[in-house]
């Protein structure tokens, strides 16, 4: 699928903080309290997947599956593909295809240093009975509707118990009991939705390329990538450090939402996707599930002012779509 060469690495790489899936859901205290402190310093982390015994748990697996479901539609035509275009298909952009150069920003020269993606909302194709959006999914996908369903109930399982470890390591404070994994209720309607990207060609020919410095809108990311590109932006240093790929683990970020649930005490870090120095990256893919907040969740932002989630969300999305450098 992907290729990559490399001649040299002049990079800065970031050093971020492992945790282990499997220590976190036995309750693990000093796991708890890594994951803490990774949601404080930096809201950048890597979760281990592995299980106990070392070997994969199977959502890793399922990856390269998800990539080769996409990528035949990737190849699709694009008459084809922009039949689906995500901002037609319903109010929330949640469901269907971003064509390239749609966020603004890093656009590269449009399409062959751009970035396509596929958007899958969560209600819809796993909670079919809550009241969604107008969903439908063309043909190629829609024959692997259950492969895509499985995969995302068992990021949504992961994400549920991160996000309940975070509400044990808030014992103490004035939150509620509970408080995270109340405003995330798998039977209610939410905006979480699973994207799945490609990047046709990054490489120093267009330092233009990739995904503009942007936070996330909700919750939890579990962003999925086996090349280099990705960059978080150090909270000491203030400089832009990459993100190397982890074999057996997820990247896993904190978005906005998160911050404001936390009381703003977690981080919702700028990232972004850039050529690496020396490096020729083709097909670069990645697949994101954004865990997000239940539609009517409320919380307050960094100005003080109160939102309902889903009105954070558009507002979020209209920013993606016409900033210049930051969303
Ligand atoms: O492709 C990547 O590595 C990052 C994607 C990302 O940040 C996003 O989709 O929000
Ligand atoms: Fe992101």
């Amino acid at each position: 699928m992907s290729t990559i060469t490399i001649s040299q690495t002049t990079a800065s790489k970031s050093d971020l903080k492992v945790v282990s899936y499997s220590k976190i859901v036995r309750g693990d205290a000093d796991e708890l309290d890594t994951l803490r402190k990774a949601c404080e310093e930096y809201g950048f982390w890597y979760l281990d997947l592995n299980s106990q015994n070392g070997d994969p748990i199977s959502v890793v697996q399922n990856v390269p599956s998800v990539f080769k479901i996409v990528e035949e539609f990737f190849d699709l035509e694009d008459a084809e593909k922009t039949r689906y275009d995500v901002d037609e298909i319903g109010p929330w952009k949640l469901n269907g295809y971003t064509p390239f150069g749609r966020n603004k920003g890093l656009v590269g020269d449009g399409k062959k240093y751009g970035v396509e993606g596929y958007t899958f909302p969560r209600d819809g194709l796993c909670n079919t009975d809550v009241e969604g959006q107008n969903f439908a999914l063309p043909q190629v996908l829609k024959r692997h509707s259950q492969v895509l369903s499985s995969f995302m109930n068992q990021l949504h399982d992961i994400g549920l118990h991160v996000l309940r470890a975070l509400d044990r390591t808030m014992a103490n404070s004035e939150a509620a009991e509970d408080f995270l994994a109340l405003n995330h209720r798998p039977s209610l309607a939410s905006t979480t939705c699973l994207t799945a990207q490609r990047y046709p060609l990054l490489s120093e020919e267009s330092t233009n390329a990739g995904l503009a410095s942007h936070t996330d809108v909700g919750s939890l990311t579990i962003l999925f990538c086996g090349e280099r590109g990705l960059q978080v932006l150090s909270p000491d240093t203030k400089e832009w450090q990459y993100v190397e790929p982890k074999e057996g683990c997820a990247v896993i970020n904190v978005g906005d939402s998160l911050r404001f649930l936390s009381n703003k005490s977690f981080r919702s870090a700028l990232h972004r996707v850039v050529p690496y120095p020396g490096a020729t990256i083709k097909n670069r893919f990645s697949c994101a599930y954004f865990i997000r907040p239940n539609l009517d969740a409320e919380f307050i932002d960094d100005d003080g002012s109160s939102w309902k989630s889903i009105d954070w969300h558009v507002r979020k999305y209209k920013a993606y779509r016409s900033a210049t450098t930051t969303a």
